[in-house]
């Protein structure tokens, strides 16, 4: 079990800022959560894997929008958004040491994997303003062969599909309210409660803005790991942005 991370940017506080208001970034800190979110993932029994770090590129840490793996297959994304279609060539590199088949999504399509929620052989993709339909259909092209079925969604106001839902170890999910296409929904109360790593068994990882969520979700039986992410919820990530799970 492979955990794939990328150390943020020194540039990290000019990263993109869509649906929130700009705050000042403690790169500083940012740096010593991310280390804490490292921590974490190996303490629940991941191997960690660094990523090249791409300096050049202040969202670089958000590994997740550049890459989505399933099965034996790394798809290299093409961001909705230009200023981060450069992120990929380093998790190329990391994909091929680890033997995975590389594929990649073209023009005119786009795709951030922050919009990919795989869940069993179901691959959850929002339709929104970082992945296109094109970026859809090639997704599905992809992964059909690999017995996946891609359901696309809309989720709104949100960056991301992960911005607004993700999914527990039971295959249920966790949304602030219900989601057309969606079955199962735990309805949380706040933003960052939609927001869990699934680490193996009935293991998850939660940000330390979701108090109330993480109480729920132990009083439901699940093994909360709760990592503090401050300093990059301020850029619209959460914590299935930092890393890519490679099983
Ligand atoms: N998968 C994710 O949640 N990615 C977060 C990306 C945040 C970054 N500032 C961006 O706007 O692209």
């Amino acid at each position: 079990m492979i955990a794939l991370v990328r150390r943020p940017s020194s540039r990290l506080a000019d990263g993109l800022v869509t649906h929130i208001d700009r705050t000042p970034v403690d790169v500083e800190l940012a740096m010593r959560q991310h280390d804490a979110y490292r921590q974490a993932l190996s303490d629940a029994g991941w191997e960690v894997r660094d990523v090249p770090a791409a300096e050049d590129h202040p969202d670089s840490v958000f590994i997740e929008d550049a890459l989505v793996v399933c099965a034996d297959l790394a798809i290299l994304t093409r961001s909705g958004a230009p200023e981060r279609r450069g992120e990929t060539a380093g998790a190329e590199e990391t994909a091929r040491e680890l033997g995975l088949r590389i594929a990649r999504i073209e023009e005119p399509g786009t795709l951030d994997g922050g919009d990919v929620l795989q869940v069993g052989d179901t691959v959850y993709v929002g339709r929104g303003g970082r992945t296109n339909a094109e970026g859809i259909q090639q997704l599905r092209a992809l992964l059909s062969p690999l017995g996946r079925t891609v359901v696309p969604l809309r989720p709104q106001g949100v960056l991301h599909l992960k911005s607004a839902v993700t999914a527990l170890p039971d295959g249920t999910f966790l949304a602030l309210g219900e989601i057309a296409g969606l079955s199962g929904v735990r309805v949380v109360d706040e933003e960052p409660g939609c927001h869990v790593v699934p680490l193996g068994g009935d293991e998850v990882l939660i940000s330390a803005s979701a108090v109330r969520t993480a109480e729920e979700l132990a009083d439901l039986g699940f093994r909360t790991r709760v990592v503090d992410i401050s300093e990059f919820e301020k850029l619209e990530g959460c914590v299935t942005c930092l890393s890519v799970l490679v099983r």
